[in-house]
């Protein structure tokens, strides 16, 4: 279901699980699960299941994303992944600045921002996650730290660019840790996210801004979460492992 429009997005990212053999098995559950969907659904996966997933959903409704980019064209990096190299599999989007690669694997805004515009430039569509930790929600800071997080991210990317870009407000507190935001808190910051790329490229491309929660998302929750004017979608972890929890998921936000 749109809301003003907008185009919902029920993103699962796998992290570090699934090999292709599994991803095999759980993709193959997934596309009768989701066939009916009224949302874009979109599974990102690991590197090594990009090529499985891409195959096995051609000719279905489910869209393929990568967990991560490089922000280089190509050169000596190794053990890094280029756009061009994800595009050319048929990988439509990307992950970027996970909190879990901004905590595990030393990502900055800088570099968040380096790889928004290679994803862009070489055609992904980029889900950008921002969000705060227990500490700075509870100093206060919240909406404070996710604003330079997406002002940072954004810089140099063009208005029209902007069309591709996915924003997901994952607050670090809520993800893995089955303690999710309430659809009030979730609500207020996709709001303010809303707003600060209101500031940055005019109403209009806010409004037509899908902006995502994700944390502890599940087939609980998601209903409520994804009924708030601004939340216009989910990622989700655990849930998008299991197709049927996936599936409700996917329901919920077709309501939502
Ligand atoms: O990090 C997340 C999605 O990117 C959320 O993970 P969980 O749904 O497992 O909390």
């Amino acid at each position: 279901m749109d809301k003003q429009n907008r185009k919902a997005i029920i993103a699962g990212n796998w992290k570090m699980n699934k090999t292709a053999t599994e991803a095999k098995a759980l993709i193959s559950e997934l596309i009768p699960a989701v066939k009916d969907a009224g949302c874009e659904v979109v599974i990102c996966v690991p590197f090594t299941d990009l090529v499985t997933a891409v195959e096995m959903t051609k000719g279905t409704n489910i869209h393929v994303g990568a967990e991560n980019v490089h922000f280089e064209k190509s050169g000596a990096f190794t053990g890094e992944i280029s756009a061009d190299m994800l595009t050319d599999l048929g990988v439509e989007y990307v992950v970027i600045g996970h909190s879990e690669r901004r905590q595990y694997f030393a990502e900055t805004n800088e570099t968040v921002n380096k790889r928004t515009k290679a994803a862009l430039a070489g055609g992904l569509k980029p889900i950008i996650c921002v969000g705060e930790s227990l500490d700075q929600r509870e100093q206060g800071v919240t909406e404070e730290l996710v604003r330079m997080q997406v002002k940072i991210a954004l810089n140099g990317v063009t208005a029209d660019e902007l069309k591709n870009v996915v924003i997901a407000y994952e607050p670090i507190w809520a993800i893995g840790t089955g303690k999710t935001a309430t659809a009030d808190q979730a609500e207020e910051v996709c709001a303010a996210i809303r707003k600060v790329v209101g500031e940055l490229y005019g109403e209009d491309a806010a409004k037509a801004l899908t902006v995502q929660y994700g944390g502890s998302m599940n087939p609980k929750n998601a209903e409520e979460l994804l009924s708030k004017p601004d939340v216009d979608g989910g990622l989700i972890g655990g849930a998008s492992l299991k197709a049927d929890q996936f599936a409700v998921i996917v329901d919920a936000a077709t309501k939502g």
